[in-house]
């Protein structure tokens, strides 16, 4: 039989080697065959085939609760799962090679980021498939190869124009390995007709190629590592343990090997922290605040509850009692538990060619990690190399030579965390500079991502598809109810007129600011159209990429237009 992807006979370009059921839409390119081989995707369409009921079951439990909330119930504790939370049990001992993961650098799979990562003197390099990357057809599979080349200690990047040769040094950062959330296709890969799950794609092809480097090289004996982004209820977690103990069965080795780090990012999530650990507890590698989707959950399971605006996006930080009560709820389950408690993504970045602003931008990273370290958390994250020293003298400091605060800082005291702490409604005000601020972030983000970039600097911030989301759920909400804009003592209130003069005012100084040329080659008007049709919408659409990646699915040419690039 033949297998070849596509092709009628009489044509003879390269192809893809592709087992039965499999179709593949990308690109074809020798480097990417090199991970898109047919035992691979074979993998990748058994896992697909043994889960794709449960994952469907699990989003449209999704849907039932968002019904709920949308009638006005409050996201809670399950009272069906109260022994989970109330009974002692300990998850899996952290394995040795992820004991010490006191500062995390993250970034998309990048090639030169990769190296730049791993030798960044970070303990862990989160390799990002998710906010922080567009996911394009060339930025995953690029990515693979990436991380397999990394892995294989092959890895090197020439920097043509600054005639500069990248490659890894003696020591390395671990790797951890953020698959896309359930929620996303990939409409390159076709699994007996229907677009392949994205997290499964990311995972399977990851998995298959690297499980025995990544235990030679980085595990010892141990992984491969994950972190696991925006899930809402410990089902969900259930399926991944499956997942992990198939792919462990398949490579033949020891049950409890793959580890993974949850994100609690969505605010159903933060009610079932215990039930996700203990779903995961063979697999577990603690959990993380994920703050900035986090929020995003937030306005996005209050989306029908006007009683509960945000104040402007830059005043909602962790020491909003809601947030503060997440993190000390985070840390106390994750202790209890016997797993890392790790800590999330300060905004700020480092600030070129001014010392005084760069040393305050710093000043917030620090006053931020303090924070998070006295808190008890035992790691924290950092979005660019220049921030890691700062971050690991910080938690340096309070931990001294500890690799973990798991024994050390119970936190008995959040116990008592309840529901109505993590619900409170945060304090500030509202300002149309707040409306501006999210439009014109929003829309430079989303344009930067339908170019390719899943990460950017915006005004000396990192905005990735988090922070994004942040904007376009809040630019919603306060349409929606039409909010009055208190904080500048204008009291105007926002509405459809108000939001138009805004968006278009915006596109004018988006323009001033990056320049005629490149805001019209840069996608900014398909970004503004995108953006600001989600804001207006008379439905709150669940993510912002997920009708963004209609735009950047590119599927190669048919039969007998397809053009060989050999
Ligand atoms: C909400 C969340 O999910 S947070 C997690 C997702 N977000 C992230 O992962 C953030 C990743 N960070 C980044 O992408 C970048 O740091 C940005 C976009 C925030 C800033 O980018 P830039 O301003 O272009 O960085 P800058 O020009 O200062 O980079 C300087 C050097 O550091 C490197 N660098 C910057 N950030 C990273 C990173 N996260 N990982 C590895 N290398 C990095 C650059 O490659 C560059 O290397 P070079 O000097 O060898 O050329
Ligand atoms: O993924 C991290 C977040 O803050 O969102
Ligand atoms: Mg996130």
């Amino acid at each position: 039989m033949d297998h070849r992807t596509h092709l009628p006979s009489t044509v003879t370009e390269s192809y893809y080697d592709v087992p039965d059921g499999v179709d593949i839409l990308g690109r074809y390119d020798e480097e990417f065959a090199k991970i898109l081989k047919k035992d691979a995707l074979k993998f990748v369409a058994d896992l697909q085939r043994e889960f794709r009921s449960d994952i469907k079951y699990a989003l449209e439990k999704r849907k039932e609760a968002k019904k709920r909330y949308n009638e006005g119930a409050l996201p809670g504790f399950d009272p069906a799962t109260s022994h989970i939370r109330e009974e002692e049990w300990v998850c899996a001992p952290v394995p040795p090679a992820a004991a010490d993961r006191k500062v995390e650098i993250t970034g998309p799979v990048d090639r030169k980021m990769v190296i730049n990562a791993l030798n960044s003197g970070a303990k862990v390099f989160m390799a990002d498939f998710e906010d922080a990357l567009s996911p394009s057809w060339e930025n995953l599979m690029s990515g693979q190869v990436n991380l397999k080349d990394a892995l294989d200690g092959t890895i090197s990047f020439h920097d043509k124009v600054r005639n500069r040769v990248y490659k890894l040094n003696e020591q390395t950062a671990k790797l951890f390995v953020r698959p896309r959330g359930w929620h996303l296709p990939e409409a390159h890969i076709l699994i007996d007709g229907e677009p392949a799950t994205g997290c499964l794609v990311d995972f399977g092809l990851y998995f298959y190629h690297n499980y025995s480097a990544f235990r030679r090289t980085q595990g010892a004996g141990f992984g491969p590592f994950f972190y696991l982004p925006k899930m809402e209820h410990s089902r969900e977690a259930k399926i991944w343990n499956s997942v992990f103990e198939k792919a462990e069965n398949v490579a033949g080795i020891e049950r409890g090997s793959i580890r993974a780090t949850v994100l609690i990012e969505t605010l159903p999530a933060v009610f079932q922290m215990n039930e996700i650990l203990y779903e995961l507890k063979d697999h577990s590698v603690g959990l993380n605040c994920g703050r900035w989707d986090y929020i995003f959950s937030y306005v996005k399971t209050f989306q029908a509850h006007p009683d509960r605006l945000l104040p402007d996006r830059v005043q909602v930080g962790m020491t909003q009692h809601f947030m503060k009560s997440y993190s000390d709820l985070l840390i106390r389950t994750c202790h209890r538990r016997g797993v890392h408690a790790m800590g999330g993504m300060a905004a700020q970045i480092p600030i070129k060619d001014d010392p005084v602003a760069n040393e305050a931008a710093l000043e917030l990273v620090r006053k931020d990690k303090l924070r998070e370290v006295k808190a008890g958390h035992d790691g924290t994250w950092a979005a660019h190399p220049g921030l890691i020293p700062a971050c690991m003298e910080v938690f340096n400091n309070i931990m001294s030579n500890a690799p973990h605060q798991i024994e050390t800082v119970k936190r008995e005291d959040a116990a008592n965390i309840t529901a109505e702490d993590l619900l409170q409604i945060p304090v500030g005000v509202r300002t149309e500079e707040g409306l501006r601020l999210n439009t014109r972030v929003g829309i430079q983000y989303l344009a930067a991502w339908l170019s390719g970039s899943g990460c950017v600097p915006l005004y000396n911030l990192m905005e990735d598809a988090a922070t994004a989301e942040i904007s376009r759920v809040q630019n919603w909400q306060w349409l929606k109810y039409e909010v009055e804009l208190n904080g500048d003592g204008a009291g105007e209130k926002v509405n459809k007129e108000l939001f138009d003069r805004v968006v278009e005012e915006e596109m004018v100084r988006i323009e001033k600011e990056v320049g005629t040329e490149k805001f019209e080659k840069g996608n900014y008007k398909e970004a503004c159209k995108i953006f600001a049709r989600q804001c207006t919408s008379p439905e709150l659409d669940d993510f912002l990429t997920l009708e963004a990646y209609d735009y950047i699915v590119l599927h190669r040419p048919k039969e007998g237009t397809f053009k060989t690039l050999n």
